[in-house]
């Protein structure tokens, strides 16, 4: 009966494959799961969206999505150019809240960043949370450019009255550059919190077994994960600082 949210600071961060890995472990332990995409965007009839890789990853098979458009856009874009009715994030809510009624979890991917618009009127995944009261998961890039967006992106939800979950980096590279191991520490102060998860760069690519034991490693223990901060920071803090 929990609702959890998971937007991203943009687009392209990695919210289909943190939301698959909160999706895998959730089932893992036993919870029923379904997983919303209420708006579908950049992908034709018939090919594989984002639901098909969370039930490719996760083997999730409760999966609802509402409006699906070509053009890779935002939703509210995506559907004046179709000519076709915009999604309704407020059907949304109410398909959510029945979904949560019957299920122990029920995961809902935005479409791109936090205020992305799916409709005429400026309806955002924003609202939706606040509507549903659920929590949101920021997904964030873990390189050069990432506290801006993340910043931004803590406080719009602090300005709604949105209730964060957690920051996750999508996708952390073998490699991490400077810049990305400074970004650990100021992330974290920047959102007042320890990173809730660190999903590895090809993470998206492994089979579902695999995929469970990095979501396990990657995501926290709030998330039912083995994730912890403290020691994440830590492997990486060598030449970060002069103290
Ligand atoms: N940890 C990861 N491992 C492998 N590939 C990843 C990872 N994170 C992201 N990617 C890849 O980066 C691209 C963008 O990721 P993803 O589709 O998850 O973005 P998104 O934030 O869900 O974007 P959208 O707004 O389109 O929903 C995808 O091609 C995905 O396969
Ligand atoms: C097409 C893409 N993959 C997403 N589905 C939609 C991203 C919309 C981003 C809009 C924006 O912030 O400019
Ligand atoms: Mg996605």
């Amino acid at each position: 009966m929990s609702v959890l949210v998971v937007t991203g600071t943009d687009t392209g961060v990695g919210k289909t494959v943190v939301t698959a890995a909160l999706a895998a472990l959730a089932a893992a332990r036993g919870s029923s799961v379904a997983v919303v995409k209420p708006g579908q965007t950049g992908v034709d009839i018939g090919e594989p969206g984002d639901l098909q890789e969370i039930a490719r990853l996760a083997g999730i098979t409760d999966l609802h999505e509402g409006s699906r458009f070509p053009d890779p856009l935002s939703p509210a874009a995506a559907a004046r150019v179709s000519g076709k009715p915009p999604v309704h994030l407020s059907a949304s809510v109410a398909e959510i809240r029945e979904l949560a009624a019957e299920r122990q979890l029920v995961l809902v991917e935005g479409a791109g960043g936090l205020l992305v618009r799916f409709d005429e009127e400026g309806s955002t995944i924003a609202d939706l949370a606040r509507w549903l009261g659920a929590a949101v998961v920021v997904v964030a890039r873990p390189d050069l450019g990432t506290l801006n967006h993340t910043a931004l992106t803590f406080e719009a939800m602090a300005h709604r009255g949105v209730q964060p979950a957690g920051l996750v980096i999508g996708s952390w590279p073998g490699e991490p550059d400077l810049a990305m191991r400074c970004n650990i520490r100021d992330l974290e102060t920047i959102t007042a919190r320890p990173l809730a998860g660190v999903m590895p760069a090809g993470s998206g690519l492994l089979d579902p077994a695999e995929f469970l034991l990095a979501a396990s490693a990657g995501l926290s223990p709030a998330f039912g994960g083995t994730f912890d901060a403290g020691t994440f920071r830590e492997t990486h803090q060598k030449g970060t600082s002069r103290d």
